[in-house]
């Protein structure tokens, strides 16, 4: 036999309205109401101010390759950089980020093209400074480009030597200064390069070029396809797990920003972002300075996969997973997104 069920209330989808009231005195969905209401109450907002646009250069005739593992994003040379800049620009976006793809044949174990004042990254920038002067040049400072093991610094047998690497550092600064980098970035997560990139800054005359730190930057799996972009993840050897941070902690970004600060950093960087959205805001609660993030490359691929499948509303993912930054406390996001979302706030999103 079968039993059946008696609820005591049965109240049918049509008839909701009649459901006694639960007495509620607060009801959040009020607000919810209407479009103005909710603009109203909002409490934090993306704006094409927060947007920092990292590019990935290389020397060629072409003007664009393609990034096979970020849809989307191309290399680009110098006179198509020197281009987008001027579009970035126009559409009022801060900042750009480049990174370059260096020619195999000019990588060695100690890096040495990043010293060079003529390299692919200096002369991108000498060249974006003299047609594009408005836009903000951040230059990361690490030697995993410019090294045939793809480290960030030199190495001694398995090792990647810390206060070796840091002198090397200090010259790929002075060169990027010279360039007319307006910031420095120093990606390295070697112990005291801030303190000394800051130092050489000033006894050179570049008491006004600013430090973004790479403060607390994570040892990720979310790196890959930025690797393929400047063609590091063939060469590179082992890991970055003596430098780069455990993703395990938290207490310890507090003081790798401590340190940076201490040592002179007008800004910090928290990298990976979404899956760190925990220590942006840790780090923005605990030391009220700029902080930024860093949407890195797998977060971009992971986003414009699903996209491209058909899985996720590419747009509104796009929007949805900046402003988060912008909740957690961020100041500004490094994102390969920055001109399509940049065109996207203009026309109204
Ligand atoms: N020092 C290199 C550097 N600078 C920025 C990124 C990653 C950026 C991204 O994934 O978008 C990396 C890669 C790495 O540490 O291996
Ligand atoms: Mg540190």
């Amino acid at each position: 036999m079968e039993s059946r069920v008696v609820r005591p209330f049965p109240t049918p989808l049509s008839r909701q309205d009649e459901a006694p009231s639960l007495g509620l005195t607060r009801r959040m969905r009020r607000n919810r109401k209407a479009d103005w209401s909710r603009r109203l109450v909002r409490e934090s907002a993306l704006t094409t101010d927060d947007l920092i646009w990292p590019i990935f250069l290389m020397d060629s005739s072409e003007a664009r390759s393609p990034v096979e593992w970020m849809p989307g994003v191309d290399r680009l040379n110098i006179d198509e950089a020197v281009r987008q800049a001027a579009e970035a620009a126009a559409l009022g976006i801060p900042a750009i980020a480049p990174f370059p793809f260096v020619d195999k044949a000019l990588r060695d174990p100690t890096g040495s093209e990043a010293l060079n004042t003529g390299n692919l990254m200096c002369r991108a920038v000498r060249a974006i400074k003299r047609e594009v002067p408005g836009i903000g040049i951040i230059c990361d400072a690490a030697l995993d480009p410019y090294t045939s093991h793809g480290h960030d610094g030199v190495m001694e047998g398995e090792r990647v030597l810390n206060d070796a690497s840091v002198q090397i550092l200090v010259g790929q600064a002075l060169a990027l200064a010279d360039a007319g980098a307006d910031v420095i970035a120093p990606s390295d997560m070697m112990d005291g390069r801030i303190g000394a990139i800051r130092a050489a800054l000033d006894g050179d005359g570049h008491e006004d070029v600013q430090i973004m730190a790479y403060a607390a930057k994570y040892a990720s799996a979310f790196y890959g396809p930025f690797r393929d972009a400047i063609g590091t993840n063939a060469t590179l050897v082992g890991d970055k797990r003596t430098y780069q941070m455990d993703p395990a902690n938290s207490d310890e970004a507090i003081a790798e920003v401590m340190l940076d600060l201490e040592e002179g950093a007008d800004m910090v960087m928290i990298k990976p972002g979404l899956p760190y959205l925990d220590v942006v805001a840790r780090v923005k609660d605990h030391f009220r300075v700029p902080t930024f993030a860093y949407q890195v490359s797998g977060e971009y691929a992971m986003i414009m996969a699903a996209a491209n499948n058909g899985w996720l509303d590419g747009d509104k993912a796009m929007l949805e997973s900046l402003l988060a930054f912008k909740r957690a406390g961020a100041d500004g996001v490094l994102t390969y997104f920055a001109p399509r979302v940049a065109k996207k706030l203009k026309a109204g999103a």
